[in-house]
Parts: structure tokens; C-alpha cells; sequence
């Protein structure tokens, strides 16, 4: 192993635990605020999809529950990432508010049933991300790699607070670009 690679891994893994302290230092006011501008930008924006998913949040990440559930009251889709095994891409499966969820192997509450879906829109959530559009996640590449096997490509929104921005994940050649990033300031095209 060479000294940059090791170092770029020091670097990400710094800046992840870096970005969650971030947002742990939000009180819950302030994150159901935030949590709530996302939400709004995201219904100004897009249609409603006729499917998509979005995160159970952990780490003090967006919650953006009520929206799923407005999305799928107007007649959308709506579904949970499951992780089925490591190091693979994410399967999504359909979710309601009756949905049993079960605590996975990251402590995430997952559907423990229901059909099995490929989402039109993913709303998927920003650890940290940098304008060019790419996304930092918690190091099991999980996302990479489902967007990678997923042909046609869902629409891909990332969804984040300001705090969380960064000038540049230092993207590397398996890193995803995003198609759109909102956070409480906005609905962005990467790059515009
Ligand atoms: N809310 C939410 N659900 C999600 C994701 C997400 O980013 N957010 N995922 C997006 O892909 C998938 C899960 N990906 C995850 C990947 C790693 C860890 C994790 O806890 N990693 C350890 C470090 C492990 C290591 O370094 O080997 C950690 O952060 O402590 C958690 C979730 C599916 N569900
Ligand atoms: N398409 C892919 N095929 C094979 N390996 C991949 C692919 N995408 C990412 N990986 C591997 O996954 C590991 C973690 O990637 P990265 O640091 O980008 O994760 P992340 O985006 O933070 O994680 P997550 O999406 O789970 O939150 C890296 O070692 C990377 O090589």
C-alpha cells in the first residue's frame, strides 16, 4: 500500500467522523427545521416521482419521513434501502407506514418485507458532499456501487445541510456524481 493511498484513506475517514460531529452539535430544533427546508425544496422542485427512496435517518442525517409519506399520499412509490451483503450493491424494497423495519446489521431500521423495487428518484444522504456534485457516505461504498450496477441510471438527488459542504471530497474514479443536491438553501444542479 502506498503512502497517498493511505493517506486519502486517513483523510476520508478524518472527515466523515468530522462531518457527523457536525451535525451532532445541531439541537433537535434546528435539525427538524432544517430538516423541514429540505423538505419543502425537494416538493418545489420535483414532481412527484412515481417511485422513489429515501434513508431511515442515522447520524443525525435529514429527516425527511414526512415528506416520503406526502410523496406516497399523492401516489408514489416509496422505498427503503436493504443492505443484503457486504461489499454489494443496495436493494430498495417498498415501504409504508405499517412497514416492519428491523434494526440491520449498522443498527438501521430496514424493511423486513414487502416487493422489491427499483426507484425512479433516490434521495440519498450527504455525510458530506462538494459542489461538483459528489457524496460522501460512511466508507461501505454502498451507493457507488448500486448506482454503478443500475441500468437505466435512477435520478439521483442528494439531500444535506450547508454544514456538511465541503470544497472537495477528492472524488476517486468510483464516486458517483449526483444529479441534483438540495440542502436548506436550495435545490442545485452540481457544476451550474
Ligand atoms: N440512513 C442511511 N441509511 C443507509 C445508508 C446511509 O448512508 N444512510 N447507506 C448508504 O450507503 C446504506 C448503509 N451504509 C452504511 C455504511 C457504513 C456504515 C457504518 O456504520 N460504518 C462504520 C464504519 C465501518 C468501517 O469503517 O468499516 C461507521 O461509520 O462507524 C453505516 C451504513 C444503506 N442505508
Ligand atoms: N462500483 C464499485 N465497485 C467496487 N468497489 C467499489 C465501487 N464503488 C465503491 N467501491 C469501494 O467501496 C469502498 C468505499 O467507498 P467510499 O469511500 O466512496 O464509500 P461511501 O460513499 O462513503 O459509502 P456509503 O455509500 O456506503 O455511505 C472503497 O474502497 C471503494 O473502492
Amino acid at each position: 500500500m502506498n503512502d497517498d493511498f493511505e493517506d486519502s484513506t486517513a483523510w476520508r475517514k478524518a472527515l466523515r467522523r468530522e462531518m457527523v460531529t457536525r451535525r451532532s452539535l445541531l439541537s433537535g430544533a434546528e435539525h427538524g427545521c432544517l430538516s423541514a427546508r429540505i423538505g419543502e425544496h425537494l416538493r418545489s422542485t420535483f414532481a412527484v416521482p412515481e417511485s422513489f427512496a429515501f434513508c431511515w435517518p442515522i447520524k443525525h442525517e435529514p429527516d425527511l419521513r414526512e415528506l416520503a409519506e406526502s410523496w406516497r399520499q399523492a401516489g408514489a412509490r416509496a422505498a427503503l434501502p436493504v443492505v443484503v451483503e457486504t461489499d454489494a450493491p443496495l436493494r430498495f424494497r417498498a415501504w409504508t407506514a405499517t412497514s416492519r423495519l428491523l434494526e440491520d446489521r449498522y443498527g438501521i431500521p430496514t424493511p423486513v418485507d414487502g416487493e422489491w423495487l427499483v426507484p425512479a428518484l433516490i434521495l440519498l444522504p450527504l455525510n458530506g458532499f462538494d459542489p461538483a456534485g459528489y457524496r460522501l457516505g460512511y466508507g461501505g461504498g454502498y451507493f457507488d456501487r448500486t448506482l454503478a450496477a443500475l441500468a437505466p441510471r435512477p435520478l439521483t438527488v442528494g439531500v444535506g445541510f450547508e454544514i456538511n459542504r465541503v470544497d472537495s471530497i477528492r472524488p476517486e474514479s468510483h464516486d458517483q456524481r449526483l444529479d441534483w443536491i438540495v440542502t436548506e438553501a436550495g435545490a442545485f444542479r452540481p457544476g451550474d
